[in-house]
């Protein structure tokens, strides 16, 4: 008789990997009585760079560290690269943490560490490669995130903010992810600075193929890089599509984001 198949021998080889990198249903999120998310639904499509916007504390942080793990859902399914997340084996968590990385709010980077023993970190934990190979490809990620050789020995203290931005990027590429988390890459840097870091993220994904979950209040970053936007609103997403189509949008907080005085600015730009 033939052996029933495991879900996981099921799982598609990678040529028919699913589209869907993230598949979100029915999310509920709370904390004691709070409830933050209530019934949310989300696909992130591969290949795609998606913007998560709403209000503040409308829950887009809690959503991207329920996503990653960091938080259980109290109701609902997630599934990333086609894993349920409720019910992972070791070597699926490590898996799923091979293929990702996440670039925090405030960078989350080691302060006594230097700039390239920081990117290596995730190389050191996650390989088993020689020493010198992981310090040649943290050097190749440092250069690919556009900072010199002279930054290699630097600590995070002695950067400034756009630099750290890099350093944590460069950190969250080492081990050649699929999929990248992003919490408001370009908060506090200066306008030049975020759209270059903008810039920076449309190249590497481009090149890279990467599919990219951001979470940013950067009107500008929505229409220079993302394809999609979804918004977070009234406990759930209300909608995801392009800022073309959000434009056009009868929701009353869709309609203030983007066609109030800063949106107006940002389609002028665009
Ligand atoms: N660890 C926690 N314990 C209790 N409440 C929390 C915790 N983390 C988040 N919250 C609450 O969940 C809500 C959503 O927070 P979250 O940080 O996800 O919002 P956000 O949409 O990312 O906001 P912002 O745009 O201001 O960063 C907030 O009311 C916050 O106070």
């Amino acid at each position: 008789m033939t052996k029933a198949k495991t879900p996981e021998a099921e799982a598609p080889a990678n040529d028919k990997a699913p589209d869907n990198l993230i598949e979100v249903r029915d999310l509920v999120s709370q904390f004691g009585d709070q409830v933050i998310h209530d019934g949310l639904n989300l696909d992130v499509q591969r290949g795609e760079v998606l913007g998560v916007v709403g209000g503040s504390g409308t829950g887009k942080t809690v959503l991207l560290n329920t996503i990653i793990g960091l938080k259980e859902p109290d109701g609902g399914t997630i599934r990333i690269f086609g894993h349920d997340t409720s019910d992972l084996s070791p070597e699926q968590s490590a898996d799923i943490e091979r293929r990702t990385g996440t670039l925090f709010q405030q960078g989350a980077l080691f302060s006594s560490l230097s700039v390239l023993d920081n990117v290596a970190s995730p190389l050191v934990e996650h390989t088993k490669l020689p020493r010198e190979t992981i310090r040649e490809l943290a050097e190749m990620k440092i250069a690919m995130v556009g900072l010199k050789p002279e930054s290699h020995h630097q600590k995070p203290s002695e950067l400034s903010g756009g630099m750290r931005k890099r350093v944590g990027l460069a950190r969250a590429l080492a081990l050649d992810p699929e999929l990248l988390f992003l919490d408001e890459p370009t908060a506090g840097l200066d306008p030049i600075g975020a759209a270059a870091f903008d810039e920076l993220i449309r190249t590497l994904s481009d090149d890279l193929g990467l599919t990219v979950f951001m979470i940013t209040h950067d009107l500008d970053s929505l229409y220079a890089i993302c394809d999609k936007v979804a918004v977070l609103a009234d406990k759930g997403i209300v909608a995801k599509a392009t800022v073309q189509e959000l434009e056009r949008s009868d929701h009353p907080w869709i309609k203030e984001y983007f066609l109030g005085p800063r949106g107006r600015a940002a389609t002028k730009a665009a």
